[in-house]
């Protein structure tokens, strides 16, 4: 298998070549007259030119052949990927979904771009508003078909031990045989195609009109959460393939498919510099942070990475993970609180089981509490925890639970409603058995 080594950091200027292609990145300028190697100099731009520094993002791919030679766009297909929020009416209740079925290949051939499958979102991509949460079920490995899209960062969070492989622009990414619980993060307009080896299920955090980062940490302090040294970007490896038989690049534009077709392979840069990358980042290197006297910490401390809006402190989205820890809260009520939220949370479950519900929420399914539904731990996970002897433990073990919070109100859409035949419709019985604990008697303990 072919060897790449990977670059660390998170927005770092990075400087790449192909260790084939010594000296392929032009020295002291962008645009020689001519390129080292004779290559073409194509500048990637994620973010508007005149951006202030610490949000230009861009960066220089010197390549064999340059993007723009290809035959035109035509509408492609959307399956079940969509921008239209109005397909089915508006739903407040507490949402869950079974694990999603992901098709069996010996039926259907399915890849990842086919797979797609939008479950709910808001905005607008064309003017630069919103977020989409998508679903990814597929078998098959996308031949000669890399994916593009125009019109967000896609957050990719995998679930399930067959590991697919990400081939990009920037190159490749594997994973590594530790690397479990893994975040994927391609940026707009990063060209990327996706092999599996076998059935494959995961989750997608799109945002339109702004990048995801790292959160500030205030008083935390200079470290901890999600370190910038563990978001990885391959070091620089081209692949000189002519496809006669035609490479189709896929193109998700203003909420639709479109495709082209070249007569060459994507992944031909051979050397490239700027701060406008690819990342893979390892959930299990996040530093927790966790209450550790009483009361239980609201879930922002678990935040990876957030996509931030213009009003200060309130995310677009925000890419939450409830990661194994301790619990050692004294006099505490240590699972979740009932809750009703300004914000929409998306949950999924990577692996393991979700601490404020033991059954019911499962790997491969996900819930969705809109704005200002209530939810919080079940029945049972209140009465245990009620009564629990507060001893330290461990706190999700062997587990990795997620959120995707944001700060749009979410319409699901109709795959997500209806199409998948995965709502759990018996959701709402989790709470049921809540009773009134209420004694109007009480009086308070002689301490
Ligand atoms: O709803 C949830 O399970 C997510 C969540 C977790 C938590 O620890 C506190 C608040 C919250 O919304
Ligand atoms: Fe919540």
């Amino acid at each position: 298998m072919l060897e790449i080594s990977y670059m660390s950091g998170f927005g770092n200027e990075f400087s790449s070549e192909d260790p084939r292609c010594p000296g392929s990145l032009p020295e002291g300028q962008n645009n020689p007259q001519v390129c080292p190697y004779g290559l073409y100099a194509e500048q990637l731009s994620g973010s508007a030119f005149t951006c202030p520094r610490p949000a230009n993002k861009r960066s220089w791919l010197y390549r064999i052949i340059p993007s723009v030679k290809h035959k035109p766009f035509t509408p492609e297909p959307c399956g079940n990927l969509t921008e239209n929020w109005n397909e089915v009416e508006p739903d407040p209740n507490q949402l869950r979904w079974l694990p999603f079925t992901i098709p069996k290949s010996t039926e259907k051939k399915v890849d990842f771009v086919a797979g797609l499958h939008t479950i709910c979102g808001a905005g607008d991509a064309k003017s630069r508003n919103g977020i989409g949460i998508h679903i990814y079920t597929c078998n098959t490995s996308m031949v000669d078909r890399c994916f593009n899209n125009s019109d967000g960062d896609f957050l990719i969070v995998h679930s399930g031990s067959i590991r697919p492989i990400f081939h990009t622009e920037h190159p490749i990414f594997y994973f590594t045989i530790t690397e479990i619980v893994l975040l994927f993060f391609f940026q707009q307009g990063m060209r990327f195609s996706v092999d599996v080896f076998g059935e494959t299920r995961g989750y997608i955090l799109e945002v339109y009109g702004a990048h995801f980062e790292l959160p500030d940490l205030g008083p935390i302090g200079a470290n901890g959460l999600a370190n910038p040294r563990d978001f990885l970007c391959p070091v620089a490896w081209y692949e000189d393939r002519q496809v006669a038989t035609g490479y189709t690049v896929i193109n998700k534009y203003q909420g639709k498919l479109f495709a082209c077709q070249q007569d060459f392979s994507p992944f031909n840069v051979v050397a490239w510099h700027g701060n406008y990358t690819p990342y893979k980042y390892n959930l299990k290197t996040f530093m927790v942070i966790n209450c550790v006297a009483f009361d239980h910490a609201d879930p922002s401390i678990f935040t990876v990475l957030t996509a931030k809006s213009t009003r200060p402190g309130v995310a677009i989205a925000d890419f939450v993970i409830f990661p194994p820890r301790w619990g050692v809260a004294d006099h505490t009520f240590r699972p979740p609180y009932y809750h009703r939220n300004c914000m929409s949370e998306f949950m999924g479950l990577i692996k393991g089981h979700y601490e404020a519900k033991e059954e019911g929420f499962q790997p491969g399914g996900a819930s969705l509490h809109s704005m200002m539904t209530p939810h919080g731990p079940d029945a049972d996970c209140f009465e245990k925890n009620s009564s629990a002897e507060l001893k330290p433990e461990r706190v999700a073990e062997g587990t990795m639970a997620f959120m995707f919070e944001s700060s749009y109100s979410m319409a699901v859409t109709k795959w997500g409603l209806e199409t998948c035949q995965k709502l759990d419709k018996s959701y709402y019985q989790c709470w049921e058995p809540l009773r009134s604990h209420f004694n109007p008697n009480w009086k308070p303990s002689k301490k």
